[in-house]
């Protein structure tokens, strides 16, 4: 595999696909900087060997060129991060975006407008795929949030770079993270999932249950679990339709000697909201009228011993509505485990939408070995999909 170190960039122009798809406020300042960061280690190897940097990126899904999705948005917070001055050129292909990365000299950095301006991007067009591909020596992907689709700058340009294409930092410290869980991590490895729905979580478990030794299954898919056994779960979120192959799934991880975890007791509300009434109840007999919206304290304390028992760990998805300050105790729990069992020496990797917002929103962040910068492209990668941007680079 071809990673960055295999590359000398002294009078090179490397052309960087990064993911600078970023959270932007009313004012249009970037919120959350953590994909910019990201990228830093990338940029900095490449001006230090004595190359220039051309950065290309999309921006949100904008329909056309809209100012509030350009990418002068974040020239400022890009200028902060790197602590280099960044000259910006609104479009990406054509005389202009041609002329400013001819103009490039060693050690300079160069942004290209929102990728997306143009339909070819995301139609994964060749011709416009060769057309960006004019603008630098070498192709660097450290695009690993939109590895999973195959746009014309995340994977197509490739082909124009057969013998000077490689990874970036970024994108090579995810594919280590992701193959610590799926291939090489130390026994016993657990799975945490969480999150609202089993349906979306179904093709993970299939394809993890072959390389994990527990599994804790929380959060409200629980509840298709805990029904399909013969529970009842009052008013908790269920997807009926998803119940017998809940039972499937358990008959698997049973065969396969994976230890399954599902909440003993559970916080039942009367209304999903932060001020409804609560109880604690038994998993198997929430009344009729509530629903359980976070893990009960024997749950979080059986949770506890698994996670402290683990030498590898992946949470995906909270235990509760953690949105709900009254519900987000299991969530915070967990984190605050995986935080110390992180701590005696386990692996611990956080991915996946909601479970990246929690991990930051409490704290996490720092006290686990990695988070994930992908949301759909973690996702897929456990699932065992080939991601497309990463394909391109190992073909
Ligand atoms: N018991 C529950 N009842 C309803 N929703 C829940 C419950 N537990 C967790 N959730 C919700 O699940 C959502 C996250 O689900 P999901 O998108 O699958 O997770 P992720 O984004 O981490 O993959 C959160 O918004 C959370 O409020
Ligand atoms: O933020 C992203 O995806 P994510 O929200 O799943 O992490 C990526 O930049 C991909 O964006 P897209 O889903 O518009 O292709």
């Amino acid at each position: 595999m071809k990673t960055l170190n295999d590359f000398n960039f002294e009078n090179k122009k490397a052309l960087i696909r990064v993911d600078f798809n970023v959270p932007l406020n009313d004012k249009l300042e970037v919120t959350d900087n953590t994909r910019i960061v990201s990228a830093k280690p990338t940029i900095i190897k490449i001006l230090e060997d004595g190359g220039s940097c051309i950065l290309m990126s999309h921006l949100g899904r904008p329909k056309g060129a809209e100012e509030a999705f350009s990418l002068r948005n974040i020239v400022n917070e890009l200028e902060n991060v790197l602590g280099v001055e960044v000259k910006f050129v609104d479009a990406c292909v054509g005389d202009k975006a041609e002329a400013a990365a001819a103009n490039l000299e060693p050690g300079q950095v160069l942004l290209l407008e929102n990728l997306r301006f143009h339909k070819e991007e995301t139609a994964g067009d060749k011709a416009f795929a060769e057309q960006l591909s004019k603008l630098g020596d070498v192709y660097v992907n450290d695009a690993f949030g939109t590895a999973h689709r195959a746009h014309a700058s995340t994977t197509i340009i490739a082909q124009f770079f057969p013998k000077a294409k490689c990874f970036g930092y970024l994108l090579e410290q995810e594919i280590e993270s992701i193959d610590k869980v799926m291939k090489t991590g130390e026994k016993p490895v657990l799975a945490i999932l969480g999150g609202a729905k089993v349906s979306s979580k179904i093709t993970i478990i299939e394809n993890i249950l072959d390389k994990i030794d527990h599994l804790i299954i929380g959060g409200g898919m629980a509840f298709t679990f805990v029904k399909a056994k013969g529970g009842k779960i009052g008013n908790s979120i269920c997807e009926d339709d998803k119940m017998e192959l809940a039972l499937e799934i358990l008959k698997q991880a049973e065969q396969k000697n994976v230890k399954v975890h599902i909440p003993v007791d559970v916080v039942a509300a009367d209304a999903f909201s932060n001020d409804a009434n609560t109880q604690v109840v038994d998993i198997n007999d929430i009344p009729d009228g509530w629903e359980g919206v976070d893990a009960g304290p024997e749950s979080r304390k059986q949770f506890h011993d698994v996670v402290m028992q683990s030498k590898t760990i992946l949470w995906n998805g909270p235990l509760g509505v953690f949105e709900m300050e009254s519900f987000a105790k299991g969530t915070i729990e967990l984190g605050n485990s995986i935080a110390e069992a992180t701590k005696n020496g386990a692996f611990s990797l956080v991915g996946g939408g909601d479970s990246v917002a929690a991990v930051k929103q409490f704290g996490f962040e720092d006290k686990v070995s990695y988070v994930s910068t992908g949301g759909g492209a973690m996702l897929e990668s456990l699932e065992g999909k080939k991601l497309p941007g990463i394909a391109a680079i190992l073909e």
